[in-house]
């Protein structure tokens, strides 16, 4: 979708940018561009909507050279955002996220329309923020009318050079979660500038790390992660690596241990190969647990002695999660549930399936194979001890 060959930018008093950059994003992909101050990652992205033109090489977007499409042409198929969004000050919000398509010809009716469509989307309910001025917002707040507003005009592609710098690292998070959700439904293309890491990780389907002009490693989050190209890359994405991959690493099926099952309508089972079980409905969806020495001494059905279970997560969820949410409630295990069948029980996750999983999914970037293929010497089973 976007191309760039062999683009170099030399500014005026001979700074060299950008030097012989060449990659490639992919459709309804999201790449951030991470590195340090001054690395050319602005000036690679002011080049996509020509506010600033290579000194050589070509830009390609969905196969077209950018040089010859005309600058305001080009810039409607790119929707830009920016750290300080530039809302205008006199204009609602409503108003501002609907400028672009009423400036396209929109009737400003229609514009309003979908405009209140897109508020809604990034989490503002039009009808308490629409009729507000900007300087009525907070912070995070005109960051995501910034993003509706460059969503407006439903351009493909999208520009954002370091859109959630200047709000807190709360409010940060919740932008970035808020984000990935509305990239999920909007599947554009975007290109995503931050100089920090843990946002790169988090957002980016690939990253490409910069160093001086140049791209020093372009490659998954996991394997930015798990096999850092070079001592630069390293460097730069940290000493606690190994941490910072819990939370690109998703949970599979394959990770998971699986435990002794009991029914709530079973009677209580006596004999229990290990310390508890897990209970399930009718429906096979998990209920909660029981412990083997509260199932030996009670009578009567599963159902009256089970506890609800707290510590459970979808499959696909992060690591990182897991093992938040195994603190939180001071567990030793989380059940994980597939919420695309209504909430099946899949097997539970144990810290030390959970260190397997970490110690697989690196193993699998380093030798670019599945997961469930590499070969472990196995961990002990906690729930059979
Ligand atoms: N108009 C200009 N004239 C001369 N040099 C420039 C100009 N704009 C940028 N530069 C230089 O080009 C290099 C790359 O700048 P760029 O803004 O692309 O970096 P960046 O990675 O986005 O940095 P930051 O994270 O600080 O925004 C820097 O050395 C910068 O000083």
């Amino acid at each position: 979708m976007i191309r760039f060959e062999h683009v170099t930018k030399r500014y005026a008093d001979g700074t060299t940018a950008v030097d012989d950059l060449s990659f490639e994003v992919g459709e309804g992909e999201l790449v951030t561009l991470v590195g340090p101050s001054g690395c050319g990652k602005t000036t690679t992205m002011k080049m996509v909507n020509r506010l600033i033109e290579p000194t050589s090489g070509r830009i390609f977007l969905d196969g077209d050279d950018i040089s010859d499409i005309d600058p305001v042409q080009l810039r409607r198929r790119i929707g830009y955002v920016i750290q300080q969004v530039g809302l205008f000050p006199h204009k609602t919000v409503l108003d501002n996220t609907a400028t672009v398509p009423h400036l396209l010809g929109v009737k400003r009716a229609k514009a309003r329309e979908r405009a209140a469509e897109l508020l809604d989307l990034v989490g503002l309910d039009p009808s308490v923020y629409g009729e507000r001025y900007p300087e009525q917002l907070s912070g995070g707040q005109r960051q995501r009318v910034g993003v509706a507003r460059a969503l407006a005009a439903d351009p493909p592609v999208l520009l954002m050079d370091e859109p959630f710098g200047a709000v807190d690292p709360v409010v940060r998070e919740h932008l970035q979660n808020e984000f990935l959700r509305l990239q999920q439904a909007v599947r554009k293309t975007v290109l995503f500038v931050t100089h920090d890491i843990e946002e790169a990780v988090r957002l980016g389907d690939r990253i490409a790390v910069y160093g001086h002009g140049r791209i020093e490693q372009f490659d998954t989050p996991s394997t930015v992660l798990g096999a850092p190209a070079t001592e630069y890359v390293a460097d730069f994405v940290g000493a606690d690596r190994g941490l910072k991959r819990l939370s690109v690493t998703p949970i599979e099926e394959g990770d998971l241990e699986q435990p002794p099952v009991v029914h709530l309508d079973d009677t209580l089972p006596k004999e229990l190969d290990a310390r508890w079980a897990v209970v399930l409905d009718g429906e096979n969806n998990l209920h909660g647990w029981i412990s083997t020495e509260h199932a030996r001494v009670g009578t009567g059905t599963v159902r009256e002695h089970a506890r609800r279970m707290e510590a459970w997560l979808p499959v696909g969820a992060s690591l990182k999660q897991a093992f938040s949410t195994m603190l939180q409630h001071d567990a030793g295990w989380i059940a994980v549930i597939d919420e695309n069948s209504e909430g099946r029980f899949l097997g539970v996750l144990t810290p030390a399936r959970l260190h397997e999983a970490l110690r697989r999914s690196t193993a699998a970037d380093a030798l670019a194979i599945a997961r469930d293929e590499v070969e472990l010497e196995s961990v002990a089973s906690v729930t059979g001890s």
